[in-house]
């Protein structure tokens, strides 16, 4: 375990609590970014990656008028040395919201994301009309070095109609309420890579 991020934990649980949503800076170390931005490119010219879609009925060139991401889901059973840090640090994170939060988040699902050169996803909320199960998301970013300029940045809709922009910054992690804050992803000038996910109650 980090003991650095388990000692900012606290200070993070109560932003939720009372914002809804946080940036937490330097989630992952960078020695751990680069290698899962290296695994997830090695699987993406592989072929595991598939085209995230946006709904049942929804043809291919509406969703990439929606979204232009490309994803591959996480499986803890075959986790890469790499991948189990991440997993180590989110169900720490999960834990502790649970715990202090009542959220009664049981488990979460986390995907690779990578958005080619100029794709976006316009404006969205996490959670679907027909499944309420998603409580809590996590985007974490496996970009280097990203630039201001090179945009890509995650832009959020606070509750009083503000707007934050939050720049892909690799090793940085943002959690948000699922059903409270739409958002959406800025074409950038540069691959964008992260691992985006949901902390979810159970349902039926
Ligand atoms: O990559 C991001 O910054 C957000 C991605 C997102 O909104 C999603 O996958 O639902
Ligand atoms: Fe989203």
């Amino acid at each position: 375990m980090d003991a650095s991020f388990a000692a900012r934990l606290p200070a993070l649980i109560d932003r939720l609590a009372t914002d809804g949503w946080f940036v937490c800076p330097d989630f992952l170390d960078a020695t751990t970014v680069a290698a899962l931005q290296a695994e997830g490119r090695q699987r993406l010219e592989a072929g595991e990656f598939h085209r995230a879609s946006v709904g049942r009925a929804t043809g291919a060139s509406i969703r990439d008028q929606i979204r232009g991401d490309s994803v591959l889901w996480l499986d803890p059973a075959q986790a890469t040395s790499p991948e189990q840090v991440y997993w180590q640090q989110i169900e720490l994170l999960r834990q502790t919201i649970n715990r202090e939060l009542y959220l009664g988040v049981a488990d979460g699902e986390y995907h690779y994301a990578h958005y080619p050169v100029g794709t976006f996803y316009k404006r969205h909320l996490d959670r679907f009309r027909d499944d309420d199960a998603r409580v809590v998301s996590c985007v974490c970013y496996l970009n280097q070095a990203w630039q201001e300029t090179e945009g890509g940045q995650l832009r959020m809709q606070l509750d009083d109609g503000r707007e934050v922009d939050i720049a892909p910054q690799g090793g940085n992690l943002v959690c948000f309420l699922s059903d409270r804050f739409p958002h959406e992803v800025l074409p950038a000038t540069r691959e964008r890579w992260s691992i985006t996910g949901w902390m979810r109650r159970r349902t039926g």
